[in-house]
């Protein structure tokens, strides 16, 4: 079944657009490309409104597309019939419907649909839900629920996995868990495209980093390399005077010398720090919003200027 050779996801040029005359239009996603290779771990990050939900619910053949070419495991997902559902495991961003069915009955019915299921009550354990297996599936909390979604989507052996914002409402303890489950499944070979607010999680699981912004991809790299060698330049701080000096230098070790050089032996440099941007603050500018440590800077001046 598996198309070696050939990206597990392939988009050119996507577009949809919402409204109606009288409301007006909106292009939700404007022209988008992207790759996902068979066995990468791919992450979407972009703010709220960047039209990632969108791209995701198309590749996962829910929702039509305007324009361009879309190729999910070879087929195009809105023509794909029942043999490519079985391949692709989706774990949306709202909860399924929930019911009188218990959690283990939930999961061994979804298993039933699938060719090549996992065991439920591993997939079940899998996800820190062993304590809940003969639970109501309405009664959980607004985290098992979640836990609850992603044992339905992966129960199926999917080739491919889609994870809309799978551990929003997980405990910090939870999400450590899922991130070993993510990674586990990857290392078996799945293929995953995640769409995350959570930028530790990017940098955890993603082998590549796609930024969406007003519908389009803004910028793609590894968690490591986002942005470029500049974005990660090294930014020295202190106080001189009451007001915040920041120098951007990939000398750091250079700058700190001078600066302890003109404060003179035995002095201290008041509020110095040396910082590195991370993936956060290079998410951060890539969407136009301002790093928090710029905020905290009135003055920033350059290598000359120092
Ligand atoms: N069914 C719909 N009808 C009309 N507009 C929609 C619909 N779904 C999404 N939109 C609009 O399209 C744009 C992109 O929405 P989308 O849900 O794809 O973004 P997102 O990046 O997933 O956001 P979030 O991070 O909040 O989940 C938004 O302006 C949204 O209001």
């Amino acid at each position: 079944m598996q198309t070696s050779g050939s990206a597990a996801v392939r988009v050119r040029g996507l577009r949809k657009r919402y409204g109606n005359p009288r409301t007006g239009f909106k292009d939700a996603v404007a022209g988008l490309d992207l790759d996902v290779a068979h066995g990468e771990i791919v992450a979407v990050l972009g703010p709220n409104g960047a039209g990632k939900t969108t791209t995701v619910e198309i590749l996962e053949g829910f929702r039509t597309r305007d324009d361009g070419d879309v190729a999910v495991l070879g087929e195009d997902p809105g023509e794909a019939g029942r043999a490519w559902r079985a391949r692709i495991g989706v774990v949306m961003q709202d909860s399924r419907d929930l019911s009188e069915l218990t959690v283990i009955e939930k999961v061994r019915s979804t298993a039933a649909a699938y060719p090549r299921s996992r065991d439920p009550e591993e997939v079940i354990a899998a996800v820190g839900l062993g304590e809940k297996s003969k639970a109501r599936t309405r009664g959980l909390s607004g985290g098992q629920r979640r836990r609850l979604d992603v044992a339905l989507g992966i129960v199926g052996r999917p080739e491919l996995l889609f994870l809309d914002e799978p551990t929003t409402g997980f405990d910090p303890e939870a999400r450590r868990s899922f991130w070993d489950l993510v990674t586990g499944l990857r290392d078996d070979g799945t293929t995953i495209l995640l769409t995350t607010h959570y930028l530790d999680e990017a940098a955890q699981l993603a082998d590549r980093v796609l930024v969406v912004r007003d519908g389009v991809v803004v910028a793609e790299g590894t968690p490591e390399s986002l942005g470029g060698p500049a974005a990660r330049t090294p930014v020295v701080a202190w106080d001189d005077g009451g007001v915040r000096r920041t120098e951007r230098t990939d000398r750091p070790t250079a700058a700190v010398a001078r600066l302890i050089a003109a404060a003179g032996p035995d002095a201290e440099v008041p509020g110095l720090s040396v910082t590195r941007p991370t993936l956060e603050d290079v998410y951060l500018s890539l969407i136009g919003e301002t790093p928090a440590h710029d905020t905290a800077t009135a003055t920033t001046h350059d290598k000359e200027a120092a």
